[in-house]
């Protein structure tokens, strides 16, 4: 499991750690990582140029000792101090090794010798050092004026991209957008969490030795996807293994019942139900020969294409008490479902509606938005995007890190609801069936797409190829 904590919670676990450790070996160990992911990405030291921005706090000393070692390794190292409080004894270290420390008025002069509008890249790499966890977000105008005048140099940045929201990824005004990211001892939540998640490059963890709580968000990795799936056993027959139910679909938007069973149908669940319209019935029939009509389930899927009838839907399928998918038009009608075992699907326009927000805001603060849904509704609300967020009351949010930008096709959403109903079926609770039917959606489109565009049918028929990919 990938997991992101708090800065509060980075500050417990390091003053455990200071108090074990001799003076300033935690920032020996992250400098350390810093500087050979640095010498990774430059494919060595020698004749190399960087550059290191320096901000007042512990974040520039990390950067004054990678540039350090990277000295020694033969770089040419220069570092912008942005501060006349810059760490003094990580400016002694880089001179002691042979770097430079240069004067910010210089750089502004032979800026101005090149003209403000070129690059400046004679540069191999920008290492930002400016502000870590400590920073308070935007960056300051001094920095984003540095910033400016090395455009177009790759950038690494140290633990955070200075000015980036650190505990909730919203952003507020200028801050670095960097290549990589090197972080200490714990994922920060804005290297996973949009809009700061798309400033954060590559992100590369350093382990220092935080001895660490439960985070405040997680990401699923392949062995732990494996780990949660409905694998049948030798004894399964078709009802043990569960039988999802899809109220979808109708005569004026027959497509989305096609395409939610055929998310419902990836042989996750023993069997599939489908209830709708007869001529619908009878196309999802021609599609899909093993979808049987109604009966018990023991999950339901609810509400995409449902039109006026939502609400019906969501009725017959609660008449059940079994758990639910609530997507598109049932969602008007989520109220049903609180406190209620359901995954709620709502992508950002739809959550906006739901809790009577701006859809802009949800899209600037998603993690706050889904979190306070699942909150109003005391059940478990997957807020659907680029890393799509499952929240549920007292759990870390989930983050799904699967996905490429072609699944932002008609139809995607879908083939997930289906997707996790099955999941549901198949005895997965509410949190776990919506987090790993979003990863497996994800991961589909990634093995469909294979660099090309697809469209939802293709992610629905990659997810058995998926599942056979996993570990065992
Ligand atoms: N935790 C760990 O386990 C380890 C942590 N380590 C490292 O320490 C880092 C945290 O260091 P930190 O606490 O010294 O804070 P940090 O982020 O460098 O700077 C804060 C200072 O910046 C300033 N400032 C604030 N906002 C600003 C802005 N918008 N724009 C510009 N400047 C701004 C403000 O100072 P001011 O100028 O206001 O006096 C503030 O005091 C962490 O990220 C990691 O890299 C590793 O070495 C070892 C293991
Ligand atoms: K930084």
């Amino acid at each position: 499991m990938l997991r992101a904590h708090t800065v509060e919670q980075v500050r417990a676990a390091e003053a455990t750690l200071l108090a074990a450790l001799p003076e300033g070996a935690l920032m020996q160990r992250a400098a350390h990582g810093l500087a050979y992911a640095v010498l990774d990405l430059l494919g060595g030291g020698y004749g190399r140029r960087v550059l290191l921005l320096v901000g007042s706090g512990d974040n520039g000393g990390d950067a004054l000792y990678a540039g350090a070692v990277l000295a020694r390794r033969g770089a040419y190292v220069e570092a912008w101090l942005l501060s006349d409080r810059a760490h003094q004894d990580g400016v002694a270290a880089l001179r002691e090794a042979g770097g430079r420390v240069i004067d910010p008025p210089l750089v502004e002069v032979r800026r101005a010798q090149r003209g403000a509008s070129k690059p400046r890249r004679d540069f191999d790499v920008v290492v930002d050092g400016i502000v870590g966890i400590g920073g308070r977000p935007p960056l300051r105008p001094d920095a984003a004026a540095a910033l400016d005048a090395v455009a177009g140099v790759p950038v690494v940045a140290v633990d955070i991209p200075s000015g980036v929201d650190v505990d909730t990824g919203e952003l507020a005004g200028s801050h670095v957008t960097a290549d990589v990211t090197v972080t200490f001892g714990t994922h920060k939540v804005a290297q996973l969490v949009d809009p700061a998640a798309q400033h954060s490059g590559v992100v590369h963890l350093v382990d220092i030795g935080l001895d660490l709580p439960e985070p405040a968000l997680e990401a699923l990795q392949p062995a732990d996807v494996a780990a949660l799936l409905p694998w049948p056993d030798p004894q399964a027959h078709k009802y043990t293994r569960g039988v999802v139910g899809v109220r979808a679909g109708s005569a004026t938007y027959p497509g989305a019942a096609l395409l939610s069973v055929a998310g419902a149908d990836c042989g996750l669940a023993g069997m599939v139900r489908y209830v709708g319209d007869p001529a619908v019935v009878d196309r999802v029939r021609e599609a899909h020969p093993d979808v049987v009509g109604d009966g018990r389930v023991q999950a339901w899927v609810v509400g995409s294409g449902s039109d006026s009838g939502a609400e019906e839907a969501l009725q017959a399928a609660l008449a059940d008490e079994v758990p639910l998918v609530v997507d598109a038009d049932a969602l008007e009608f989520a109220d049903l479902v609180t406190g209620l075992p359901a995954v709620l699907t709502p992508h950002a326009g739809e959550l906006a509606t739901m809790l009577g927000e701006d859809r802009v805001d949800v899209e600037a603060r998603p993690l706050h938005h889904v979190r306070a849904a699942a909150d109003v509704y005391g059940t478990t609300v997957l807020l659907k995007g680029r890393h799509s967020l499952v929240a549920e009351p007292g759990r870390p949010v989930r983050v799904t890190t699967t996905g490429i930008p072609w699944l932002a096709t008609a139809g995607a959403g879908d083939v997930l609801g289906g997707v996790i109903g099955a999941l549901l079926a198949a005895g997965l609770t509410p949190y776990d069936a919506a987090s790993v039917g979003s990863w497996l959606h994800g991961a589909a489109a990634t093995l469909a797409s294979r660099g090309g565009p697809i469209v939802a049918t293709d992610v629905a028929r990659a997810l058995p190829g998926v599942i056979a990919t996993l570990p065992a």
